[in-house]
């Protein structure tokens, strides 16, 4: 839990052209690494558009990195930039069974997949006559906490729904890691009201590092992407953001905060295993 990485988000402006959506995340992964980012995240459903009538229609096999288009794009923009990749989401069709995964896969600067994250929590909410989304009419819902690691310590993985429940960042902090990341494509109706704020709850109650990288907003697409990609410090206070444009956000992590802030506001060794219980053991 030392040092510094540089991490950065790529905001992508993803269109209905799978071809077309992996060749702009390349460009901006190469550039990223070319401004000196460590670490690059892409967007929610970074390789279609988001909504339940396209996961059936872009999933991918993603059992091997040979078999799938994405992951074998993924793995070459990792290796040829020599950074660490958070690949966005991908659909994923578990091809014995025929279920739809919303999926994220991590890969080293060998080009080596290091995590696959199955969203955990499904997309699915009734706000009357605003958003009305069931991810779980066509996605089945992973059942695996994930975290990798890094040279700079160990993250937490989820995606964007997943935000919503701390249960994910407190066990991940409370397993040393230093940061969440979640590839998100929240909306225009709760973005405004959550977004920041579920991201800067997850590092204030951990004292840990959260980010989350959204598509850029398509005004012609079904579902309005919010964008504002935002890094959050182990203080809770946003380090970088942008708007709702195609945009790179770059944030340098300085890993000391996190004891820094702890010894500061000393919750770690407060805490009252005797009263409620620890849900990370
Ligand atoms: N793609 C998602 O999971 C969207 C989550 C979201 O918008 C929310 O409010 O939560």
């Amino acid at each position: 839990m030392s040092g510094s990485m540089k991490l950065a988000l790529v905001q992508l402006a993803v269109g209905a052209q799978k071809t077309a959506n992996l060749s702009n995340a390349r460009t901006k992964v190469v550039e990223a690494a070319r401004m000196g980012a460590n670490m690059v995240m892409l967007p929610e459903c970074f390789n279609s558009p988001y909504g339940t009538q396209y996961f059936a229609q872009y999933a991918e096999d993603l059992r091997a990195t040979e078999s799938s288009e994405s992951l074998r794009a993924l793995s070459s923009m990792a290796k040829d930039s020599g950074v660490f990749l958070v690949g966005g989401t991908v659909p994923e069709k578990e091809s014995t069974t025929g279920d739809l995964f919303n999926t994220c896969t991590v890969w080293n600067p060998q080009g080596e997949m290091v995590a696959k994250h199955r969203k955990i929590h499904l997309f699915d909410i009734n706000f009357p006559g605003r958003m009305v989304f069931k991810e779980s009419e066509v996605l089945k819902s992973g059942n695996e906490i994930t975290e990798f690691s890094t040279p700079w310590g160990r993250f937490g993985l989820g995606i964007c729904y997943d935000i919503r429940f701390p249960e994910l960042a407190m066990i991940a902090a409370r397993r040393g890691c230093v940061g969440m990341l979640y590839p998100g494509a929240f909306n225009t109706t709760t973005g405004p009201m959550h977004w920041e704020l579920l991201l800067r709850a997850r590092a204030m109650d951990n004292q840990i590092f959260a980010a989350a990288c959204s598509p850029a907003r398509d005004i012609e697409a079904g579902y309005q992407a919010w964008g504002h990609s935002t890094v959050v410090d182990p203080y809770a206070r946003v380090i970088a953001t942008t708007d709702e444009k195609q945009d790179i956000v770059y944030a340098d992590l300085d890993f000391k905060l996190i004891q820094e802030v702890r010894k500061a506001i000393p919750i770690y060794t407060q805490r009252r295993f005797d009263v409620y219980p620890d849900v990370s053991a």
